[in-house]
């Protein structure tokens, strides 16, 4: 149910046609009866755990070939150290991001795989969401791209929230030449899948759309109306990401021309318009210099922010200093607020979408963090806040 009676049908006519004014007057609208005027950030570590790839997106710098002298595998040694890092700058989430299942493709992969004692990179991921719960507070976020039934099972027990970015529902960008050719990980009934499996085991999710990548403005509608589709089916979608390509020296799209931010503010308002109330929606601060304007075309939260790491897949844009964010939001009419990575109305279920062996890490993160939310966990129920007043659509 949307706080404001509306048809989707109609919207999401009125999001492909109408003028950008009406539009964003129509988004915010929605943005403030379901989030206020409050905008939320993670504050984050962000863990590369290998940069090598099956797959070869036209748009990545992030992923290295085995015969790089940077490809790797971070050791456990090496996490921890990040992750003691964060935590000791008051980081709640550790992000996960990295290259999909580089053993199937490459022997250097296996061979760095076996000499941590593991066949495929989820199970050392999923051991090293393990250590994280086991030696630090930080909760776990993963970001590992396409995930098979049995890769949900074993990361949802270590794993407080997953994530991976739909990025388009366009299949003619497979093709020869197009961003996501040679990509099994990126065929989009893959990713649909993915969305698919993660929803029957009520997994807390991320998901999003790559902005400027070859897809049409009717392309981008459809997988929004694709994301909403599987949350209506299984409500486990926390939050959704429009994220802008961004240009790079040295990637195949190189000269592919960057999305304007008439397109972001269009794409963000439509998702805001389209997407049931209840999913977060987010964009980047660090990825235009006129993030600030987002807030006029729906956001109600800007991901994760880290203080101890830099943003390794845009690694040329830094991350705004909180301080800064938190000043330039509150000139917009906006206040800024720490978040965790489970949102409040997953946390308020937690018995359906929290493996019980994350509850005491939940308790103790959400506790240390001092905010109001915390009692969500204490009374079970978080029905005073905007964010959880609205049941899942199912
Ligand atoms: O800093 C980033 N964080 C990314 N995040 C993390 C995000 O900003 C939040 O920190 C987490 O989703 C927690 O809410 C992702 C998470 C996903 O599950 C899937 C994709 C992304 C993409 C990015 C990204 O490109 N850069
Ligand atoms: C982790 C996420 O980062 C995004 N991603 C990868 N490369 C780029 C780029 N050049 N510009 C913007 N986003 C990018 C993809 O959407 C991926 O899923
Ligand atoms: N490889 C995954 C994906 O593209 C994770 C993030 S990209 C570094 O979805
Ligand atoms: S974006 Fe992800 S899937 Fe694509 S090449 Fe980079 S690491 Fe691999």
């Amino acid at each position: 149910m949307t706080a404001i009676d509306t048809d989707p049908g109609t919207d999401a006519a009125f999001a492909a046609s109408a003028p950008l004014p009406s539009l964003m007057a129509r988004a915010r609208e929605i943005r403030d009866a379901q989030w206020g005027d409050t905008v939320t950030y993670s504050r984050k570590v962000f863990v590369p755990l290998t940069n090598m790839c099956r797959d070869t997106c036209g748009y990545c710098t992030f992923v290295k070939h085995p015969s790089s002298p940077e490809a790797n595998i971070l050791t456990p040694e090496q996490v921890l150290a990040m992750a003691k890092r964060g935590e000791e700058k008051g980081c709640k989430e550790l992000l996960f991001s990295l290259g999909e299942k580089p053993e199937l493709r490459y022997d250097a992969a296996r061979e760095g795989l076996a000499r941590l004692g593991y066949s495929r990179m989820t199970d050392y991921l999923a051991e090293m969401c393990a250590l994280v719960l086991r030696e630090t507070t930080l909760l776990p976020h993963v970001n590992a791209g396409t995930l098979a039934d049995d890769e949900i099972e074993v990361l949802r027990p270590v794993a407080a929230s997953m994530g991976m970015m739909l990025e388009t529902v366009s299949r003619r960008l497979t093709r020869k030449g197009a961003a996501h050719h040679a990509c099994p990980d990126k065929v989009p009934l893959q990713r649909l899948r993915t969305l698919e499996r993660t929803g029957e085991r009520q997994v807390p999710f991320t998901t999003g759309l790559l902005i400027g990548i070859g897809e049409t403005w009717e392309e981008r509608i459809e997988a929004l109306h694709a994301i909403n589709a599987v949350h209506a089916r299984h409500g486990h979608i926390q939050e959704v990401i429009v994220q802008n390509f961004q240009r790079k020296p040295g990637i195949a799209m190189e000269h592919h021309p960057e999305p304007t931010l008439d397109d972001m503010l269009r794409t963000i308002a439509a998702a805001r318009i389209i997407l049931a109330p209840e999913i977060s929606l987010q964009a980047p601060p660090n990825l235009s210099a006129r993030h600030i304007d987002y807030l006029q075309a729906g956001i109600n939260d800007w991901g994760g922010i880290s203080p101890v790491t830099i943003d390794f897949i845009n690694p040329q844009h830094e991350w705004p200093e909180i301080r800064a964010l938190a000043a330039s939001c509150e000139g917009a009419g906006f206040r800024l607020q720490e978040r965790l990575t489970v949102y409040p109305r997953f946390l308020a279920e937690r018995d359906t979408y929290l493996d019980a062996g994350l509850h005491d890490s939940l308790d103790t993160m959400a506790r240390k963090d001092g905010l109001a939310r915390a009692q969500c966990l204490e009374v079970g129920s978080c029905s005073s806040t905007p964010q959880t007043s609205t049941a899942a659509a199912r």
